[in-house]
This record gives C-alpha cells, sequence and structure tokens, in this order.
C-alpha cells in the first residue's frame, strides 16, 4: 500500500520563509534596540502619523524637550534621527564629515536635472558646482561686491523703503534677490512688477518648495515603486515639468545674456562671465553653468531676504530694542553722513541684534538633511547606515537648557556671554553659527550674507522708526509668537503690517543725495534693462 510522504524539507523551508517575511514585515515601523528614543510607532507606519506636513521644526522641537536632543523618528523601515544638541551635531555632522553625506533626494533628480549644488548627493556634480561657487565667494570676490550691496540697500532705503514704507517685505526681497542677480548674473533687477526678474524667480521657488516639502509628492524616496506610476495619475510630475522648465527658461536665458556681453566685449565683471571664460578648465559645461548661477540665487535670496524681514518684525516689536541701537549709532554716526560696514565694530548691541535674530527665527530652521553613510555609536546610542540626520537648529537656539527665556527676543543676551547662553549651561561644543549648517556641507555664503544683512541691519536702524500696527494690543513681555511666523523649509515671518517714518529731516535727505551717489554702480547692472524699467530709473 502506498503511504503519502509529506514534503517535509520543502514545507519546513515554506514555514521558515514565510516566519521570516512575517518577522521583517513586523519589524518596518518599529525602533530598533539601541535607537534613540523618540514617540511610540505603529507597526509598518513608525511615526509617518504623526509626521508634521507643516512647521516641523516646532513638532521636532516639542519632541526633543521629552526625549532629548538625539530622537530618533520611523518613517516605515527609514530611520530619522533629530539632532537639537550641540554635542550630538558636532559629533555626527562637524567631525564625522565622513560618515555622512545628502540623502538621495528622486525629486531632485526628476525636477533639476540633478544640478544643484545643495541638493545633489556627494560626487563629481556636487564637487565641480561646490568648487566652482568657491570662486564667487573668494574673500577678493567678496570686497568687490561690498559696492553693490551697499548701493541696493540705499535703493532700499530710498526709493523703496521712504517712498513706499507700506512694503517693506517686498522691497527688501527685491534688494536682497537684485544683489545676487548682479553678482552672479549682472543684471539687476530696480523694481518690482509682475512679470520682473525677482518675481518669475520666486514665484518658480515657491512652486518648488511646495513640490518639495512633505505632502507635497508621494514618499518616493521611501517608496521607490511610487516613481513610476503614470504622469496622468501623478500629477505632481507634471508640476516638476513646470518647475524645470520655468527654471532653464530663466537660468539659461540669463547665462545666454552674459554670454552675449562677452562676445560683444561689454563685461561687467560677473561670476558667471568668468565661468563663461573658464568652463574648460573647470569642466563645466552650459547647463551646469546656468544652474550654478541659478543656485547661487536659490541658496542666498530667499534666505537673507526672510532674515532681514524677520529683522524687521523682531524690531517693530520691540521698540525698547530700537532705542537702545539708535542712541549708539547716533554716538559712533556723525550726522553727516550714512553708516558704512565697519561702522558695525564699534556697534556692540547692534551685532547682538544680528545674532538674536539668527537664535530667534533662524531661516533655515532645520538646515538641509544629511544621511549617515556608516553604522555610529554617539552617547551610547545606535545611528545606524543611512540615517537621515536633521540638524534642529531651531530647537537648540530655544532649548531652556541653554538660554534664559527663549522664547524672547532679547538681543541683551549677547552682551552678557559669548554665545547668548546663561550662566552655567555646557557650551563646551557650543559654536557661534548653527545656523549655517555644518560639516562639508557647511554654508559657503555665510560671509556673503553677512555683508548684505550688516549693511542693511546698520541703514535700517539709522535711518528709520518701525512700529508694528497692532503693538499695543499684543502681550509686552512677548510680543511675537510662533503664529506670526510662516511654514515653509525657509521660513520668514507672516505678512505683518507695520509703520515706518524717516527718524528725521537730516536722515531722510542724507538717503536722497547717497542714493544718486549710488546711480553710477547701478548703472553697470543696467545694460539689458527692459524699456520700461529702463525708462522707471531715469525717472528717479
Ligand atoms: C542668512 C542667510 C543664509 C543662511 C541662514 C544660510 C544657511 C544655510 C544652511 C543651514 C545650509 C545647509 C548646510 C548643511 O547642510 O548643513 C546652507 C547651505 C548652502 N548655502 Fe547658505 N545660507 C544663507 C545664505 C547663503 C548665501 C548668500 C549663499 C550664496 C550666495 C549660500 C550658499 C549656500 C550653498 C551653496 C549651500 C549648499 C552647500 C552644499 O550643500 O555643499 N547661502 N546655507
Amino acid at each position: 500500500m502506498d503511504t503519502f510522504q509529506a514534503p517535509v524539507l520543502p514545507l519546513t523551508l515554506g514555514l521558515v520563509i514565510l516566519t521570516w517575511v512575517v518577522y521583517r514585515i513586523s519589524r518596518i515601523g518599529r525602533r530598533d534596540v539601541g535607537l534613540p528614543p523618540g514617540p511610540p510607532t505603529l507597526p509598518i507606519l513608525g511615526n509617518i502619523h504623526q509626521f508634521p506636513s507643516q512647521y516641523a521644526h516646532l513638532q521636532f522641537t516639542e519632541w526633543a524637550r521629552k526625549y532629548g536632543g538625539i530622537m530618533s523618528l520611523k518613517i516605515a523601515s527609514q530611520t530619522l534621527i533629530i539632532l537639537s544638541s550641540p554635542s550630538p551635531i558636532r559629533a555626527l555632522i562637524d567631525k564625522g564629515s565622513g560618515i555622512v553625506e545628502r540623502p538621495r533626494i528622486r525629486l531632485v533628480e526628476i525636477a533639476l536635472d540633478n544640478m544643484n549644488v545643495a541638493l545633489v548627493r556627494d560626487g563629481q556634480i556636487w564637487r565641480k558646482m561646490r568648487r566652482a561657487m568657491q570662486m564667487f565667494l573668494t574673500r577678493g570676490a567678496l570686497e568687490r561686491y561690498l559696492p553693490i550691496q551697499r548701493a541696493e540697500a540705499v535703493q532700499l532705503m530710498y526709493y523703496d523703503t521712504l517712498k513706499q514704507p507700506e512694503n517693506i517685505c517686498s522691497h527688501i526681497e527685491r534688494a536682497t534677490t537684485s544683489v545676487i542677480l548682479s553678482v552672479a548674473f549682472g543684471i539687476r533687477s530696480p523694481r518690482k512688477v509682475e512679470d520682473d526678474l525677482v518675481s518669475e524667480f520666486h514665484k518658480t521657488l515657491r512652486m518648488w518648495e511646495l513640490l518639495v516639502q512633505p505632502g507635497g509628492h508621494p514618499p518616493i524616496d521611501m517608496i521607490p515603486i511610487l516613481e513610476h506610476i503614470p504622469e496622468r495619475w501623478a500629477s505632481w510630475k507634471t508640476r516638476c515639468q513646470e518647475v524645470k522648465q520655468r527654471q532653464q527658461k530663466l537660468y539659461f536665458g540669463l547665462r545666454d545674456k552674459c554670454q552675449e556681453r562677452v562676445n560683444e566685449d561689454r563685461r561687467n565683471g560677473c561670476f558667471i562671465e568668468d565661468l563663461l571664460d573658464q568652463q574648460q578648465k573647470l569642466g563645466l559645461n552650459k547647463e551646469l553653468i546656468g544652474y550654478i548661477g541659478g543656485d547661487c540665487l536659490e541658496a542666498g535670496a530667499d534666505t537673507t531676504s526672510k532674515y532681514l524681514s524677520s529683522f524687521v518684525l523682531c524690531i517693530a516689536s520691540h521698540p525698547e530694542v530700537q532705542r537702545r541701537a539708535q542712541m549708539d549709532i547716533d554716538r559712533v554716526i556723525d550726522s553727516d553722513r550714512v553708516p558704512s560696514i565697519d561702522d558695525i565694530d564699534n556697534l556692540p548691541y547692534v551685532q547682538a541684534i544680528i545674532k538674536e535674530v539668527h537664535r530667534y527665527q533662524p531661516p533655515l530652521p532645520f538646515a538641509i538633511p544629511h544621511e549617515t553613510t556608516a553604522d555610529e555609536l554617539i552617547e551610547g546610542l545606535l545611528i545606524p547606515k543611512g540615517s537621515i540626520l536633521f540638524m534642529n537648529i531651531y530647537g537648540l537656539y530655544r532649548n531652556p537648557d541653554f538660554y534664559d527665556a527663549p522664547d524672547q527676543f532679547q538681543p541683551e543676551r549677547f552682551m552678557n556671554s559669548e554665545f547668548g547662553t546663561k550662566p552655567g549651561a555646557d557650551i563646551s561644543t557650543f559654536r557661534s553659527d548653527f545656523h549655517f549648517g555644518g560639516g562639508k556641507r557647511v554654508c559657503i555664503g555665510d560671509q556673503f550674507a553677512q555683508n548684505t544683512i550688516v549693511i542693511n541691519v546698520l541703514n535700517l536702524l539709522w535711518a528709520f522708526n518701525f512700529e508694528l500696527d497692532d503693538l499695543a494690543s499684543r502681550d509686552k513681555t512677548t510680543p511675537l509668537t510662533v503664529k506670526d511666523f510662516a511654514p515653509g523649509l525657509v521660513a520668514g515671518p507672516q505678512p505683518f503690517r507695520c509703520k515706518i517714518h524717516p527718524r528725521s529731516e537730516v536722515h531722510a535727505s542724507l538717503i536722497r543725495s547717497e542714493y544718486q551717489q549710488s546711480r553710477a554702480v547701478l548703472r553697470a547692472f543696467e545694460q539689458e534693462l527692459t524699456p520700461e524699467d529702463a525708462k522707471f530709473v531715469e525717472e528717479w
């Protein structure tokens, strides 16, 4: 009689595989033993359901108070590490430069042709772009840019703020973008209208920001198969194409204007003209040169503009800070001249205001993510290879372990200690510039940005009195709240209304005559103005 022989081996093997698959799936979303602590996870999802789509830095900061300066989140099988204390930032990002790089961001490949110095992974393209941009930011080059930074700041005071004080943030956006347009592409933008260069650039940047932020596109980096959904069911792909076309039209068009100037011997000494001269030596092609110019704008214009708008909001809501700064300024600057950048060395309280704005509202509140390329053990906690690191600058700068009254705008704190920290705080791993990121991907425009900031902060404090329209109805000790600042990857104020008056007729007339002198500098970057813009600048 035949007896049934069970296929013991294949069955056992099948069971083992099934158990392994179930085990692996059950691990998805779980926080493994040894990882830094964090909020409880759900199977498969991890912390997806809690991940904020807006104001991520506020949620990161709330979690940091509970779970500490080094904490973790799980997004399915991806580990995110949020660093909100100086020591893990120094250990992982600054010193561990060899084990961190930019994570792969598929959207950058799709929408930006993988040519964005701040967002591409480390590699040949990044090295070429960063090296080229460093040429644009040498000490000698920075000296050469000072006259245009000064001249645009004078226009900001003169035409813009004196004549139309109600649009201060829009004027700041024009001035900071126009400076970078001038030094990078040799073309300035004298006024803001519907379709001018500044508006077109910021519209496209906003489209990109909406696309790249959480919720703006499906999680294609964590679930790559989503990338293959046909475009008719994936509107984000259409938006990627739109961003790409608009950027290329703008950046390549501006680059071609530089080429025409070079060909016709009408150079004005801008950075892209230099790159076109040296393209072979630097191994660049025309496309890369266009994107490098665009990256100068993307990295430098919005950040500096948001910083200066936050500055105005902070001082407009703190009249006592304004008064103290103006008394100092009046002591140092004679009544017959406008400020110069060198005055800052004699104005420690204005220096303290500049530092406090960086602390109070850093323009990139959680910097740009990094990724670990090897397992690391930090403070006894495991940071696995492939973890995405967020440097929570906002959370670090609002940490009550380091700062007294961290939610108050108090420049005085920087008069009392180097980092503005409270007595007894452990500052052994502190540094003064966390707001510019860290490691090998640290910001390379910090000095350029700082020059624009110092020139404008000095001018605006010297020239005008600022007062928030609704100041009387606000809390006297903490007039600003998180709601005064807008969400966004680059963070600045929500629109606000503020009264602005010149401090005296002497100030107003000095501004007018300074503006006349600045025209010579500005004219060098006005070769390609539209007929309407040309008429506009002649009529001033
Ligand atoms: C207030 C103004 C600015 C702030 C707060 C700021 C802050 C930052 C931060 C936090 C990063 C990320 C660093 C990291 O990954 O750890 C960064 C990257 C960068 N910044 Fe700035 N930045 C400012 C202005 C500028 C300007 C004016 C330029 C150039 C004209 C510039 C060029 C860059 C570039 C090229 C990168 C990418 C570096 C890389 O990935 O290799 N930034 N910036």
